[in-house]
């Protein structure tokens, strides 16, 4: 089948390039203009892996303006805060035939893409492959070839003859996905990983093998999943893993998978930029308030990410000006 990738960051080229290597037509559709202009100046993407073997991959790369294609599937990777605007300027490219999978991280992203995709069409997942955008158009992905998996869930938890296709040609291109038919209980699972090894690492600037051989790393971890549990026992959201499971895998990602790992969350603070902290720990908490539960850890913690975004971009002129 023909692909489009919206997004051609981290995860975007990751999947684009590893479905083009399988054989399959990518076109990448970028809302980012600075990595459009530096991929067609360098004519492809610089693709490293764990650091080493950089070398150039040809791409077709455009904006959506620019882009006249009509693939099959839309495979959507953008950040969560992006995704309504990428979704408006691409919205003459969306036709009932097509599919779209989006395995982003967080939640938010189902209602955007159901005002461009019927539900039957839409899939989403979750991602556990460790990838770095050097800068635009240089990507590193992380682990040895056939490193990560994946999870693949329909909205309408029907997978369908195209559900197969897609599981089939990703099979191909090594990303090991996994079919589910628990839509929420496959996306929240991930989150709630989220919600623990993205926030503490990020805050305090660390490795997912550097945060697990904490000695309060348990502590922490198992705080935050009872509170994401107790809420989506409310929520009567069925999740993959038990807790004891859910702690099991943040552990195994930490110490076997990704330990080397910055998770995506670090990569935007570390570059000034916002988090996705509000769609996932602040998912949870709002979830939550919707069952009159308050998930207050998870609150508090979304907060002290916004403090480190905040100081990430303070500005030393303004405490003159307090001082003053
Ligand atoms: N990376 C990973 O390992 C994983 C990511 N995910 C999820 O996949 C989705 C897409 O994330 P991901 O692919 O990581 O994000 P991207 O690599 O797509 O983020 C790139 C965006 O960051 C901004 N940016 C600005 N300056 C820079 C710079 N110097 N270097 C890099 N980026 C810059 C640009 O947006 P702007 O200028 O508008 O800020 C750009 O569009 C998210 O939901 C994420 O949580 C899921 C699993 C793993
Ligand atoms: C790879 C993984 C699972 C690490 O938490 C991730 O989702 C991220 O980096 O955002």
């Amino acid at each position: 089948m023909k692909y489009a990738v919206l997004g051609a960051g981290a995860m975007g080229l990751r999947y684009g390039l590893l479905l083009q290597d399988a054989g399959f037509p990518v076109d990448f559709v970028e809302i980012w203009d600075k990595s459009i202009e530096t991929i067609k100046q360098q004519g492809g993407v610089y693709q490293s892996r764990d650091r080493e073997n950089k070398h150039l991959v040809p791409v077709n790369i455009y904006s959506p303006e620019e882009y006249q294609g009509d693939p099959d599937v839309w495979i959507v990777f953008v950040k969560q805060m992006q995704l309504a605007d990428a979704l408006k300027r691409c919205k003459h490219l969306f036709n009932d035939k097509q599919y779209v999978i989006a395995p982003m991280n967080g939640i938010g992203h189902i209602e955007k893409l159901n005002q461009y995709f019927d539900s039957n069409k839409v899939l989403s997942g979750t991602a556990m492959i460790a990838t770095v955008l050097n800068g635009p158009g240089d990507v590193d992905f992380m682990g040895p070839a056939g490193a990560g998996s994946m999870k693949v869930v329909n909205q309408n938890e029907k997978p369908d003859e195209m559900t197969h296709k897609i599981v089939e040609e990703f099979t191909k291109a090594n990303l090991n996905p996994e079919l589910t038919t628990n839509f929420m209980g496959t996306l929240m699972s991930k989150v709630i990983l989220n919600s623990v090894l993205n926030t503490l690492c990020t805050m305090f600037e660390i490795r997912m093998g550097e945060f697990i051989q904490a000695p309060t790393a348990e502590k922490l971890g198992r705080q935050l999943i009872n509170e994401a549990f107790d809420v989506c026992e409310r929520d009567n959201i069925k999740l993959l893993n038990t807790r004891e499971e859910e702690w099991q895998a943040i552990k195994y990602a930490s110490t076997t998978s990704m330990p080397l790992h910055f998770p995506s969350m670090y990569q935007d603070l570390s570059k000034n930029r916002p988090t996705e902290v509000d769609y996932i720990n602040g998912y949870i908490y709002d979830l939550g308030l919707k069952h009159h539960y308050e998930a207050t850890t998870h609150d508090y913690l979304r907060n002290l990410v916004h403090l480190a975004e905040f100081t990430k971009t303070f500005n030393e002129d303004s405490l003159l000006a307090v001082e003053k």
